[in-house]
């Protein structure tokens, strides 16, 4: 008997939100879908993320300090499950995380078949970000359906010559940006309140004294009585407490707890300006048109800066304030930038992505068939 569902792994609060659509579309199309939560982000709450109501494995595998031993934790604790009478027919992982490279080698040496949702992107520098950027490059390698959001994702992979199935398919993130808009009510006129700045930075080559130009920066510029900065923390609490420490108890910097998803996106939507190191945000800007400040050297996410609506500004504090004072006192320049724009997709990623994996499937079936005769 073939095996027929298709399992999806969550590790992390960006994968919930990224794989949420493609649940939802699956589904859709009658398949059986089972989720295995990992536990790196040991809080995420399926719920939250219209998760709440499938079949779900829960791993409880230890966010660990090195990468590597989460993802090596998440393969022996995943294998299992992989085998026998509970088998995938396909494993989709999604992105970078330690989590989905682990789910991609426990695949490997089940024999299960793997997917890979947002292929193909590429830093080309293996130590920015890391160990995302070796994360992607090895997933890659495994997966026999290779999702690549964009076309020149498709062309980094095309370079390699990997031996899986490369489709474009847009990136999921913008299908979960349009299912969240549509709960939340139009957006407002300007008020004509304070020019508000909403700050994300989690990355980890911004942690622990590299946060300190960045929040020297900021503390530069809420100098400036009449502009409103919003720093939201991030969940894990290391990288909360840099940001404490630097920016905590000063009067114009606002600290606020993560925020759900529907809250995340309205922010962003009532900010003038988004200053972040976050590949999701990334994506969401363009399309909110909200000129966004990336907080990076390099980015894997080039389409966001080649449509206009994202400057590459680094961590190098000057630069950081030149370039916002720039963008609030130049209102054409801000203009250009608020132009909202889809670099990343048209919101119909997983719709094509669920379509794919039951094609995908009946040719899988029609060749164990054709094995068997
Ligand atoms: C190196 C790299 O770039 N790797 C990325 C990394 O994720 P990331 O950098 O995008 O991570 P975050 O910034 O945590 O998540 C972003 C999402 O979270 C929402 N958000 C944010 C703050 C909040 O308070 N509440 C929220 O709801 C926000 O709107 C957005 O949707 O792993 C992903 C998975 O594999 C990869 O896709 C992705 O390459």
């Amino acid at each position: 008997m073939p095996h027929t569902s298709v399992m999806l792994l969550v590790g992390t609060r960006p994968e919930a939100i990224k794989l949420a659509p493609v649940a939802e579309a699956l589904v859709a199309r009658k398949m059986r879908v089972i989720l295995a939560f990992t536990g790196q982000h040991p809080n995420l709450d399926p719920a939250a993320y219209g998760l709440g109501n499938l079949p779900a494995l829960r791993l409880r595998c230890r966010s660990q300090d090195d990468p590597r031993l989460h993802a090596e934790a998440v393969a022996a604790t995943l294998a299992p499950h992989l085998r026998g009478e509970g088998r995938p027919a396909l494993l989709i992982v999604q992105g970078d995380t330690s989590s989905a490279l682990g789910g991609a080698l426990a695949a490997e040496a089940a024999g299960v078949p793997l997917g890979h949702v947002e292929a193909g992107l590429r830093s080309h520098d293996p130590s920015l970000p890391w160990p995302e950027e070796g994360n992607r490059v090895a997933i890659d390698r495994l997966a026999s359906l290779l999702f690549a959001p964009t076309a020149d994702n498709a062309a980094n992979l095309a370079d390699e010559g990997l031996g899986g199935e490369v489709h474009v398919t847009g990136n999921t993130a913008i299908d979960a940006l349009f299912a969240v808009l549509g709960h939340l009510p139009p957006r407002r006129a300007e008020s004509g309140g304070l020019p508000h700045l909403l700050v994300t930075c989690h990355r980890r080559e911004n942690w622990g004294t590299a946060f300190t130009p960045i929040a020297m920066a900021l503390t530069e510029l809420a100098r400036s009585p009449w502009l409103k900065i919003d720093v939201v923390l991030h969940g894990n609490p290391a990288v909360a407490s840099s940001a404490r420490l630097l920016l905590g108890g000063h009067p114009r910097l606002r600290l606020i707890p993560p925020m759900d998803h529907r809250s995340m996106i309205g922010a962003m939507r009532s900010a003038q300006l988004v200053l972040s190191d976050s590949g999701g945000i990334q994506e969401e800007a363009p399309a909110l048109g909200v000129p966004l400040l990336v907080l990076r050297s390099k980015t894997e996410r080039p389409e966001g800066i080649a449509s206009g609506n994202s400057i590459l500004v680094g961590c190098d504090r000057d630069r950081i304030v030149s370039e916002v004072r720039r963008l609030l006192d130049d209102g054409a320049a801000y203009r250009a930038m608020a132009v909202p724009a889809l670099p990343f997709g048209d919101g119909k990623a997983a719709p094509r992505i669920a379509a794919i994996v039951e094609e995908w499937l009946v040719r899988q079936r029609g060749r164990h068939a054709a094995h068997v005769a």
